[in-house]
């Protein structure tokens, strides 16, 4: 479970990016933040690795105090959670396959990973994640010449050689078109089903928000302004966290077809 109580984050400078959180997310929800941008998503999503610390409040990730943590105590915990970035963050000059063993670096000694010396099982691991989206058939290739969609799959497949107990996502198909996105989704909800790893994502798309999150929370100026159901979440609810009209950007607008995995990724790559 993760639990916020009271989480305040103010940064250097004076913004108020959290006021008073109160959460309670259970093991293996799926969580959809949604706001408009400046809302303190990305800070919420943040401060569930200590990658922003709080500046008042306390926050506990299975059993684990995040607030007030030893650097010792960080790492064990980003170890146990994978993260997903809007821009991928792969090394692109290196193979797919050793962008996903990097997901392993935590339990693999410095002087191995420089010699690129990982251990059979850490390649095993790599190998599965890498077939549990689709894309094994690309470890060899260096991760530049993958399309976006197939980056964004590879980064997950680095999460998930992490063996996470919780999975991140800031915005993960900001940078994909709307197939893709919903391919992207589909992918991580699907590894939130078969695997259990409570999974909590960013999404400026509502319609995305709606589809794939088993819960959203509705942020607005550092607050939790809504949380509840997709079913819950209708226009009404949506134009209250905004605090304005619902308008085309706020929409993907591309209905969950059955999509043909290979044409899209081949069409965009
Ligand atoms: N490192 C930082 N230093 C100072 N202020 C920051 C920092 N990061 C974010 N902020 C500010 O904190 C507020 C919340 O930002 P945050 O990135 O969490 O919002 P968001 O809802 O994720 O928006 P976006 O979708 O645009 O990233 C904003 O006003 C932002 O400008």
């Amino acid at each position: 479970m993760i639990q916020f109580s009271g989480v305040s984050v103010v940064y250097p400078g004076g913004t108020h990016a959290l006021s008073d959180i109160d959460l309670e997310i259970a093991d293996g929800q799926f969580v959809v933040v949604v706001g408009l941008s400046g809302a303190g998503k990305s800070t919420l999503v943040r401060t569930i690795n200590g990658l922003v610390p709080l500046t008042s409040g306390s926050l506990e990730v299975g059993g684990r105090r995040v607030d007030g943590a030893s650097r010792r105590q960080l790492r064990a915990l980003r170890a146990d959670i994978g993260m997903i970035f809007q821009s991928f963050n792969l090394v692109k000059r290196t193979s797919v396959l050793n962008n996903v063993l990097m997901g392993r670096l935590h339990s693999t000694p410095t002087w191995r990973s420089l010699l690129g010396l990982y251990k059979r099982s850490d390649k095993e691991l790599a190998f599965q994640a890498l077939e549990r989206v689709e894309v094994v058939e690309k470890a060899y290739v260096r991760a530049s010449n993958l399309s976006g969609g197939q980056q964004q799959r590879v980064s997950i497949a680095r999460a998930l050689a992490q063996e996470p107990q919780v999975m991140l996502a800031d915005e993960p198909v900001a940078s994909l078109d709307p197939p893709t996105a919903n391919v992207v989704m589909r992918d991580l909800q699907r590894i939130n089903r078969e695997l259990g790893i409570t999974t909590i994502v960013n999404l400026h798309f509502l319609d995305l928000a709606k589809r794939y999150g088993d819960r959203i929370i509705g942020m607005r100026e550092g607050r939790v302004v809504f949380d509840g159901t997709g079913e819950e979440a209708d226009e009404k609810v949506f134009e209250d966290i905004y605090g304005r009209s619902l308008t085309a950007d706020d929409v993907i607008g591309e209905e969950p077809v059955e999509v043909d995995l290979d044409k899209v990724l081949d069409a965009e790559s």
